[in-house]
């Protein structure tokens, strides 16, 4: 590591998730804030010396991550998942932070009283392709997520539309049958009529330190790493 490098923290640029990731940090003594004008990226970290905090998308943590481009980062499991194919030999979990509990869930229209399973919901995909000609389509951001839990589940008749916010909106629009995305007090689901297929989610998500393997992790930063680890497990 040149001399001037430094180790980098990514953290959720806004919203819950930055400021709960402020909270977790501060209660191990390391204090992260954001400097400059209200709206502006930048941010400090006092308490761990040689550390910058880089504000970012928490979307584009895992890719930064896997790029070894930041060192540490904060982001949901959701996102590291989704976007990372083979995440266990790029990244490695250093804890669990216990807020941004959320499950990924595929949902239908309550009005579909007959389906309550992942078998009926199989059942309704084969007969909607018969009547309609195309295959039942259920928006989702998660396509990695959603194709393998289906895949892993027999589900076949069906296409992924994307979906990338707003998602419990697309049946409304007739842009879906059906929906795969994140909840956690289920109001979202309850406001566009829709209830949750009686199944395990397809994936629980929460809050995660998460360390680059790619990384620079020579010199001063090794040091960095372990301090981390004692403040972490402390
Ligand atoms: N309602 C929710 N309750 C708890 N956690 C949520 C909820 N919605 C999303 N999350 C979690 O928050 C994290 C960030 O999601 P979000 O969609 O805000 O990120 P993003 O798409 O990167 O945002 P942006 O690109 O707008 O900066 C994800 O890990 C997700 O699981
Ligand atoms: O179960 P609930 O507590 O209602 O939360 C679920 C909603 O929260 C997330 O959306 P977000 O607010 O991040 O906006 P988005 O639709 O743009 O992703 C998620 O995509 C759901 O729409």
């Amino acid at each position: 590591m040149s001399l001037d490098q430094r180790v980098k923290i990514g953290v959720p640029s806004k919203g819950r998730l930055m400021e709960k990731t402020f909270d977790w940090f501060s209660a191990r003594g390391i204090t992260m804030r954001r400097t400059g004008a209200e709206r502006e990226y930048s941010g400090a970290v006092d308490g761990l010396e040689g550390v910058d905090l880089v504000l970012l998308s928490a979307s584009e943590i895992p890719r930064e991550l896997a790029a070894g481009r930041i060192h540490f980062g904060v982001t949901g499991t959701d996102l590291v998942r989704e976007k990372l194919a083979d995440w266990r030999a790029q990244l490695e979990v250093m804890a669990e932070l216990g807020f941004g509990h959320a499950d990924l869930i595929i949902a239908v229209p309550e009005a579909w009283v007959d389906v309550e399973t992942l078998d009926d919901l199989d059942a309704v995909a084969a007969a909607f392709r018969q009547d309609h000609g195309f295959r039942l389509r259920i928006a989702t951001k998660y396509h990695r997520l959603v194709r393998e839990f289906l895949r892993a589940n027999g589900v076949a008749d069906y296409q992924l539309v994307d979906s990338q916010g707003a998602t419990e909106g697309t049946i409304r629009n007739l842009t879906a049958e059906a929906v795969a995305d994140i909840t956690s007090t289920g109001e979202t689901l309850r406001a566009n009529h829709l209830k949750i297929l009686n199944t395990a989610p397809v994936l629980r998500s929460q809050a995660t330190l998460y360390r680059s393997l790619s990384a620079d992790w020579s010199g001063a930063s090794a040091d960095i790493l372990a301090h981390l680890r004692e403040r972490v497990a402390g």
